[in-house]
């Protein structure tokens, strides 16, 4: 239980990937990644969080070209259970959400707000992980687009996260803030420029897939990763290097810095899905916002078979 103010708020970054378990990579490094992963689990036990601010993107489960937001906050969300992902409601904290929803946009940050929010993977997969289902804390989501050109500066991701850490400190609740995605990785989300039409058509009106459809769709993506491991996939390879200097930048708290990363450059580096970073930077903004923190672990390792440059970092005031 945790002692400290109430006031508290931290933040975790955790990758995601709707392979794990489908396609495992070699033994050690299953077991490197769950201590990792067992240690934010310590740590957030250990914060007690009040509510969860969930920043996560989407693969086009809920969100389509029909009206594509930049990001979009939820008073009320449902899961649609891709890849075997839980179903059903999140346990959203409404009045929260509205709080802070108003609270963001009279600091000047546009913001969509959802009332019936439909998300995926990236929401369910952190909530499982951390707090072993989707209804068991208090969560305000937070869609980030993360894969649906085109994508706006870094620098109104890290306002976004400005504006949540300062409305969150409103509350008057211990806060965690939660970043889903990354970092550097290719896989084979489609992309609506130059798409046939019948893909399209999908992507732009979000019709719900059939179950054929569904399972068809996800053993792309697991054949993606044998691939990827393989190294036989044209895909842009994870990127070690770039996704240590993202962790430098946000161990060191400079995150001023990802204002001047621009949107081609980053998906140069990390790949079409690299966007999913912007998850982590509003969630560090977040905490940021509440002045001083310390990253109290951090981990990485790149895991082709899961489509992830996999990390891991957890942070909290000073
Ligand atoms: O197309 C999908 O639904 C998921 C693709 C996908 C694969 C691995 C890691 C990811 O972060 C990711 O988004
Ligand atoms: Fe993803």
């Amino acid at each position: 239980m945790n002692s400290g103010s109430s006031l508290d708020i931290a933040a975790v970054g955790l990758s995601h990937s709707p392979l794990i378990g489908k396609n495992d990579p070699a033994p050690e490094v299953l077991e490197r990644v769950e201590a990792a992963v067992s240690g934010a689990r310590d740590f957030v036990r250990d914060f007690d969080p009040e509510l969860v601010v969930l920043f996560a993107p989407d693969h086009y489960n809920g969100f389509f070209y029909k009206e594509m937001p930049p990001f979009c906050l939820a008073t009320e969300a449902h899961a649609v259970g891709d890849f075997g992902s839980s179903s059903g409601p999140l346990s959203v904290d409404s009045a929260a959400a509205r709080a802070l929803a108003e609270s963001v946009l009279d600091q000047d940050v546009d913001l969509t707000v959802s009332a019936r929010m439909t998300v995926d993977h990236g929401f369910a997969q952190p909530l499982e992980v951390l707090f072993g289902g989707i209804d068991r804390v208090p969560v305000v989501p937070v869609f980030v687009n993360g894969v649906a050109t085109p994508l706006g500066p870094v620098s109104r991701i890290r306002a976004l996260g400005t504006a949540l850490g300062r409305a969150a400190a409103g509350l008057g609740t211990r806060v965690l803030f939660l970043g889903s995605g990354g970092l550097s990785h290719d896989p084979p989300v489609p992309v609506l420029d130059g798409a046939p039409p019948r893909v399209a058509d999908a992507l732009i009106e979000g019709h719900p897939p059939t179950a054929e459809q569904r399972a068809r769709g996800e053993e792309r993506v697991i054949q993606a990763g044998r691939d990827y491991a393989a190294g036989s996939a044209k895909m842009i390879p994870i990127n070690p290097r770039w996704d240590n200097d993202l962790l430098d930048l946000l161990e060191c708290g400079d995150l001023a810095a990802f204002d001047s990363w621009t949107v081609a450059w980053m998906g140069e580096q990390g790949g079409g899905s690299a966007h999913e970073v912007r998850t982590w930077i509003a969630a560090f903004a977040g905490l940021a916002a509440g002045g001083a923190y310390e990253m109290t672990s951090r981990f990485y390792e790149p895991v082709p078979e899961w489509i992830a440059g996999f990390a891991v970092a957890t942070a909290r005031r000073r």
